[in-house]
């Protein structure tokens, strides 16, 4: 982006580079992000990106109307998850001097439109203020989780969340799946088979993801959309189930996986869709399921509905 800036008019960027770094500039000074770090590049800054180990790739979130912020603690507490002191910001930095053709690219309602001035918009030389580019470190990141059985919702992974009006709906949660241990008992450890009203697009930056033994690479992408069934491939599920209750502790190592996680139906786009990189066989990684239930060892259904909780459910 030489002599050049881009501007989005329309909302928020949270950028998450997967391959090479991004040297960014903005009108705040410089960032510079690598993979394992995410930036935020909010409505209206003019920015401009280079890229000093060549072509690079990553997944970018837009959000229209509200501003991403750190999760609430509830009784997590004071402590945990992101803390603010990791969320970095650019220190003042400007460039003088005559720049006869520099071009700003402005997204404005959807649409690209440009414009030439003599001289760079980086030419601020000190500034106050909150709102402003940042980024994070994902290893930084503190995760909380189960230590005695259950699976606990991805939201508690959450590093930012884009809320909504309505409590506890997230126009956008940027959730993340880092190395942790796994010690849950007589629990299925990976991501429960489900579907919800929540759409959910998935991504890999480094390592394997629990929930896909095969065919789920760095750089690549899921979406599994409002109300559609998702959950491990047949592997993944097999081998969990072949080591029965009994599994230790076990570190989950060498992965950084990350879910958008939207209240809104993304639309996937004609550019998406005819891609070369789809993958029409997705569907395939479930087949062969076959169900491992045996009803030796469970309670007396009586029983168990006469002496448990007394809930409605
Ligand atoms: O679908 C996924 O892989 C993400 C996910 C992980 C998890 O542990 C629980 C729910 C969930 O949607
Ligand atoms: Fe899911």
């Amino acid at each position: 982006m030489e002599d050049c800036a881009f501007c989005n008019a329309d909302g928020d960027f949270l950028v998450v580079p997967q391959k090479g770094r991004l040297w960014i500039t903005t009108e705040c000074g410089r960032l510079q992000v690598s993979p394992g770090e995410v930036v935020v590049l909010p409505q209206g800054f003019r920015f401009s990106v280079d890229l000093p180990d060549g072509p690079s790739r990553g997944y970018v979130a837009e959000i229209f109307g509200t501003h991403f912020q750190l999760p609430d603690l509830g009784p997590i507490g004071a402590n945990g998850l992101a803390a603010p002191r990791d969320f970095l910001v650019p220190g003042a930095w400007f460039e003088e001097g005559h720049c006869p053709e520099y071009t700003i690219i402005q997204k404005f309602g959807g649409e690209l439109f440009t414009a030439k001035q003599d001289f760079s918009p980086f030419n601020v030389v000190a500034w106050h203020g909150n709102y402003v580019p940042y980024k994070y470190d994902l290893s930084k990141f503190c995760p909380y989780n189960t230590v005695l059985f259950d699976h606990s919702d991805p939201s508690i992974n959450t590093v930012l969340t884009a809320p909504t009006e309505k409590p506890g709906v997230a126009l956008l949660d940027f959730v993340i799946f880092p190395p942790r241990w796994l010690v849950a008992e007589h629990t299925f450890r990976p991501p429960y088979y489900h579907r919800n009203c929540m759409s959910e697009f998935m991504g890999l930056i480094h390592g394997g993801y629990e929930a896909k033994a095969d065919g789920f690479l760095p750089g690549g992408a899921s979406l599994h959309i409002c109300m559609t069934p998702h959950g491990p491939d047949t592997k993944t599920y097999e081998a969990t189930i072949a080591q029965g209750n009994e599994a230790g502790p076990h570190k989950l190592t060498d992965t950084m996986a990350f879910m958008f996680e939207s209240c809104l139906i993304p639309r996937v786009c004609p550019w998406a869709l005819d891609s070369p990189a789809i993958d029409p066989d997705y569907y395939k990684c479930w087949i062969g399921l076959k169900s491992h239930f045996s009803p030796e060892g469970t309670k007396d259904p009586i029983e168990a509905r006469e002496n448990g909780p007394k809930d409605s459910r």
